[in-house]
């Protein structure tokens, strides 16, 4: 695996007039003010939403910051938040406006003319919707003065006004030029508001859009906002459809990001910027496609390459070194897998059974520091490789450097955010890949009936699981399904997988829900695996097993639990006991799977059977199986016997 430097891009974002102008909130990055600016400049934001606290920490005065803001190219759209203004007593307003004004100064140096006002959330907030919108008319009055607007934004969990509606109701009736609405969509769509009303409200109301996403969480919602947020097309919220309602009503300001992130606020503010930036532009994409009624030139900032069409998993190429080399090429072989190509330049073996196909790499260094195989690539067979990986260029993603031989296939490749190569090639192209291979003179024979390549499974690095489902959503246009948790030996596990509509690709993303520490349980981080399909898995275990394929055990209680819990057919269930089987269902249908024993440091082989279009991926298994392996780990480093099955 190579270790890319994701943060930068050869060709970057291109600014263009076209289309709606990018901000993101300074609350989104880490770091401090200057970096934060740096980050959202290099990754080609328009604008910039400062947070107050980034400003009062900043050594710099705010005519510097409004100085390195215009030196990046970058406007200033928005200073927030400001808060506890309204529902007020009459001294406490006094001394509100008074506040008021000496912000109107900073916003002056700065060069920014909208102030984000947000609902009041204080117990001793008035219950009056006159006295609000008397209170903020008055504000309004002072901010014209000084050519500021105010933007009013319902907080979610507002004392009194916390719907998007409310705001615009209390706007309504204080009815002054220099007030409107802020609308955020995590404060709109956590209530489950209907977004339809936005178009009720003028355009010229609709002062500024903030945008949010964040997976579905039944939780407090303040918690929700402040620590789960994230960027559009990483969660469970309809982005599209808030923006598509905003523009349609005739918002012209810009989208602006304000996400606050644990994890973000923790990452490389140059890397979070970039993924912050491509959820930009593929939500504008989708607003663009989803919303045809949107005026065009509102909808996009950049031309992007529509997603081709995928049609398979063309191969899977595994890092090995000499040690864990052999291992694997003994268990492919064990798994009916025939050595049929050698690559005509480098040490790169082909495997196949079927259309199922794995390279094994032997010049890459392992990406584990421990020996080890590991995932260096995966290839999708693409209806138009070049389209594709111009998009993927065009979504940012960096594109990586090939040395190839002068007659040999030209392999466009990307860098997943796992450092994972992604490539996109056409198998059927005479000059395409396999072209490459030098055949063996060994032709794939049956072997034990593996078809294909289900899917991928990889493990992701805390910090980069949202941003990994975002750019395979964006880039490869793969669909992100439901996440789903399990408790694993090793601690609590996260698991997202992301397809296309035909399930051709299936790519697994799985991560632990706190870092993992591997203090008292060294190895057992970041497993990956390659799951190959076959339509009868007892046969091909028995094969399996009778070519000397490293298959898992599992254990007895397992069989017993499947027998309390599911009226499974006597003799099906004493073949899945006997061959170490698997079992799980869903409303489609049934799922059988078996297990190697883990190569090396973190590689392992699965095998499934799909019955009836069942579409998950046997996760409830995943504990067993990961005992099993860790119980084959101890017994392997002492030597001790496994116990009885
Ligand atoms: O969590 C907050 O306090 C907060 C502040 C400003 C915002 O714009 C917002 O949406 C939330
Ligand atoms: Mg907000």
């Amino acid at each position: 695996m190579s270790t890319v430097d994701t943060t930068t891009s050869p060709s970057g974002p291109s600014r263009s007039n076209l289309g709606a102008r990018t901000g993101i909130a300074t609350v989104c990055l880490s770091g401090t003010l200057e970096d934060k600016l740096a980050a959202a400049a290099a990754a080609g934001f328009d604008g910039v939403e400062i947070f107050e606290n980034d400003l009062i920490a900043s050594p710099w005065p705010p005519r510097q910051v409004r100085q390195r803001c215009t030196d990046l190219g970058l406007s200033v759209d928005l200073y927030q938040p400001f808060r506890e203004f309204d529902a007020v007593s009459p001294d406490v307003f006094t001394a509100n406006l008074r506040r008021a004004e000496h912000k109107f100064d900073v916003m002056e140096q700065l060069g920014s003319d909208t102030l984000l006002v947000c609902s009041s959330v204080s117990q001793d907030a008035a219950h009056d919707d006159d006295l609000i919108a008397e209170q903020l008319h008055t504000l309004a009055c002072r901010a014209a003065e000084r050519g500021i607007r105010i933007a009013y934004e319902a907080l979610a969990w507002g004392r009194h006004v916390n719907t998007y509606d409310h705001s615009w109701e209390i706007v309504r009736r204080a009815d002054h030029p220099a007030l409107g609405l802020c609308l955020d969509s995590f404060h709109v769509l956590s209530r489950a508001s209907d977004p339809a009303g936005i178009g009720d409200i003028p355009g010229d109301k609709l002062f500024f859009l903030q945008l949010a996403d964040a997976p579905r969480l039944d939780m407090d919602v303040l918690q929700w906002s402040r620590h789960h947020r994230l960027f559009p097309g990483q969660g469970a919220f309809d982005l599209s459809a808030f923006v598509g309602r905003a523009f349609a009503a005739g918002y012209t300001g810009p989208l602006s990001l304000e996400v606050f992130n644990d994890v973000f606020r923790q990452s490389d503010p140059g890397r979070a910027a970039v993924d912050a930036m491509r959820s930009l532009l593929f939500l504008q994409e989708q607003v663009e496609v989803g919303h045809p009624a949107v005026p065009q030139d509102r909808a996009r900032v950049t031309e992007l390459p529509p997603a081709p069409d995928l049609t398979g998993h063309a191969f899977t190429e595994l890092a090995v070194d000499d040690a864990s080399g052999k291992q694997v090429a003994n268990a492919l072989a064990g798994l009916g897998f025939t050595h049929t190509g050698q690559h005509r330049s480098k040490p790169v073996q082909l495997w196949q059974q079927g259309s199922a196909r794995v390279l094994l790499n032997t010049t890459e260094p392992s990406a584990s520091n421990e020996s080890g195989a590991a995932v260096s690539a995966l290839a999708v067979d693409s209806a138009d490789p070049t389209r594709s990986a111009r998009r993927a260029e065009a979504l940012l993603a960096p594109v990586l450097p090939r040395t190839r031989g002068a007659d040999e296939a030209s392999l466009a490749a990307v860098a997943a955010p796992d450092g994972t190569s992604v490539f996109f090639c056409r198998t059927d192209d005479d000059a395409g890949w396999p072209a490459d291979f030098l055949s063996t003179g060994r032709s794939p024979e049956a072997g034990v009936g593996l078809t294909r390549t289900d899917h991928v499974a990889l493990t992701q690095p805390f910090d980069h699981f949202d941003e990994a489902t975002l750019f395979y959503r964006s880039v490869l246009g793969l669909h992100p399904e439901n996440p789903t948790e399990f408790a694993a030996p090793f601690g609590l596990v996260r698991s997202r997988a992301v397809t296309d509509p035909a399930r051709e690709v299936r790519i697994a993303l799985s991560v632990a829900l706190l870092r993992r520490g591997e203090e008292w349980a060294p190895g057992v981080s970041a497993p990956q695996h390659i799951a190959f399909a076959t339509d009868d898995i007892i046969a091909g275990a028995r094969a399996m097993r009778a070519r000397g394929a490293p298959l898992l055990e599992i254990s007895g209680n397992y069989y017993d639990d499947l027998d309390a819990r599911l009226t499974l057919d006597p003799e099906l269930l004493a073949a899945m006991r006997e061959c170490s089987v698997l079992y799980d269902h869903d409303e489609h249908g049934e799922f059988l799977h078996c297990y190697t024993e883990v190569l090396g440091s973190r590689i392992f082989f699965e095998v499934v059977q799909r019955i009836g279009g069942y579409t998950g991926y046997g996760t409830t298994n995943a504990p067993v199986r990961m005992a099993a392996h860790r119980r084959l780990r101890v017994a392997r480093s002492t030597g001790a016997p496994l116990n009885e099955r």
